[in-house]
């Protein structure tokens, strides 16, 4: 078992480094499936070994492959373009981030396979490779286009003049007939970020540099060629405060929601990897929608999978979108939709539905009527289609599913309930959030399981954070007994938490979810839930 598991993700880790990426994902996905299947029968498991972890593992460089593949796609469409005459400029080993050398023309190409293959260029054949360095001379079969995919910093080029001159786009949106501002200096937007991919320690190189992809233009220039135009200030707002392309949250450290993150996995990042299996009946879901008590991950969970890269994140608060931009709110609504639709695929998700879209009354406000209206038709609005790079998902997350207007709730196709943590998932909830502090020898597992029943991951997090302050309080406590200044205690080692610690942190921590609350949950799940 082990030896099929090992061979698999060996032949997926070279598939990979070769830049056959397609192939990779579907031997680690073999490898997946069969220490998935493996852990349902764990008489068959060789002993000595955790499973679990070797699946975390494999999940992670997976992802890692995935979201390689996923770039790839992205930039596919800009080669091709032809591009008059370059110079050849060798790097040396110090300019390059990573240290590999690379030389670039219009037909050569000396650098790192993957690098080399990750740039999407048009190959005809490899003329040569070093297998000690992994370093390739690739003769590339068509002239290529400007180089996408590699930062400046990365590569020197000598450019060459352009042979068209620009077209300049026109406004697309707000006022049609703009009254143009007065001019002022133009200062460049916070851009959004390229896609993420995680580091994976099991590459030849440094991820890293694919990382510092070049971004594309902007949406502020592709819509105002100098910076300025009547909706300017709404769309670097956006782009500053809404924009959340690197959340820095990871799967792995959620605990358990295994169905969410598989559901979230299906409707997110599968679409995206084999578009062709997800048209007609299998169109990918427009909207997603999840809930539960509050503190149970929800919007961890959504950042983790805009922290998985590939896709542009926009994290929406009621706060930002109702006080803000009370009476411009709309206007906000519209151009954030543009905005998704230019970067996507994008994920626009709107925290604390509820009170952005509860339910309409004839008592609401005008503004607010307005708003959930202009919400409502961008969301249909929102094409299905299959092509990755046009996709835009709303994601929504809320503790009130049954304050939220119907008709959203119709347009958030899929609604996944987030429950309180099983026994498991409070055990590894209490073990991640201790994991860094010293620990005394008496740390009784069981019990913590036992005593925090209806805890959320949360509350959980609130009572080992209480315990970790009880080592101090008490040290503090006899300094002040001793007439000590407290000063003096800068350089006193802390004891390590004890099971007393905890114990009296559960006492002091109590759950924040109540039975009567719960029983509601689960009564709407039952009406519109779909997990
Ligand atoms: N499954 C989990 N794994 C790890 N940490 C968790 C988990 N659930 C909750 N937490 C902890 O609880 C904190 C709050 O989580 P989060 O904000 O995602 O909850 P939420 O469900 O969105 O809450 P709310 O509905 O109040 O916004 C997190 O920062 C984390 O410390």
């Amino acid at each position: 078992m082990l030896q099929e598991v090992s061979s698999l993700v060996e032949l997926a880790r070279d598939h990979a480094i070769l830049g056959f990426y397609p192939e990779s994902l579907s031997m680690f996905e073999q490898a997946m499936s069969l220490v998935n299947s493996a852990l349902k029968s764990p008489n068959d498991l060789d002993p000595g070994r955790n499973w679990n972890k070797i699946k975390n593992d494999l999940n992670e460089e997976y992802s890692t492959v995935r979201q390689l593949n996923l770039t790839l796609t992205r930039l596919r469409p800009l080669s091709g373009i032809s591009q008059p005459q370059q110079q050849v400029v060798p790097l040396s080993r110090q300019e390059l981030n990573n240290g590999f050398p690379i030389e670039i023309s219009n037909n050569h190409y000396r650098g790192p396979a993957e690098l080399g293959r990750f740039k999407g260029l048009p190959f005809s054949h490899h003329k040569a490779r070093d297998p000690i360095e992994n370093i390739e001379e690739i003769k590339v079969s068509d002239s290529f286009s400007e180089l996408p995919s590699i930062s400046e910093s990365s590569i020197r080029r000598i450019p060459n003049p352009p042979s068209k001159p620009k077209t300049i786009p026109k406004p697309r949106i707000g006022n049609t007939n703009p009254i143009p501002k007065p001019a002022r200096p133009f200062k460049p937007p916070a851009k959004l970020n390229p896609p993420t991919i995680p580091k994976s320690p099991s590459f030849s190189h440094d991820l890293s540099l694919e990382l510092s992809l070049k971004p594309r233009k902007s949406f502020i220039e592709s819509i105002y060629p100098d910076g300025q135009g009547p909706d300017s200030h709404l769309i670097q707002l956006i782009e500053q405060e809404i924009n959340d392309s690197s959340p820095g949250v990871s799967l792995d450290e959620i605990a358990e929601l295994d169905d969410a993150k598989s559901i979230l996995n299906e409707a997110i990042l599968l679409p995206s990897l084999m578009p062709e299996f997800f048209t007609g009946i299998r169109r990918p879901w427009k909207g997603i929608l999840l809930f539960g008590p509050p503190g149970t991950g929800k919007t961890m969970l959504a950042k983790a999978i805009a922290s998985m890269g590939g896709t542009t994140f926009f994290n929406i608060t009621s706060s930002f979108l109702i006080s803000k931009w009370r009476g411009e709110s709309e206007k906000l609504a519209r151009l954030l939709f543009e905005m998704a639709r230019f970067y996507a695929p994008s994920i626009l998700f709107f925290d604390e539905i509820d009170s952005i879209m509860s339910r309409r009354n004839s008592d609401d406000h005008e503004a607010s009527r307005r708003l959930k209206t202009e919400i409502l038709i961008q969301i249909e609005g929102i094409s299905t289609s299959s092509d990755p790079l046009k996709r835009v998902i709303v994601m929504a997350a809320t503790n009130r599913p049954w304050d939220i207007d119907e008709a959203m709730i119709r347009r958030l196709e899929k609604r996944i309930y987030i429950s309180l943590p099983s026994e498991d998932g409070r055990r590894k909830l209490f073990e991640r959030n201790l994991s860094e502090i010293e620990l005394g020898p008496d740390i009784d597992w069981e019990y913590l399981v036992k005593k925090s029943k209806q805890y959320t991951g949360a509350d959980i997090s609130c009572v080992c954070r209480d315990a970790a302050m009880e080592p101090l309080r008490k040290l503090i406590n006899k300094a002040t007994a001793q007439g000590q200044p407290i000063q003096s205690l800068i350089d006193i080692k802390l004891p390590p938490i004890t099971m007393e610690d905890l114990k009296e942190a559960l006492t002091r921590v109590k759950s924040s979810v109540d039975k009567s609350s719960l029983e509601e949950f689960k009564n709407w799940m039952k009406s519109f839930g779909s997990n």
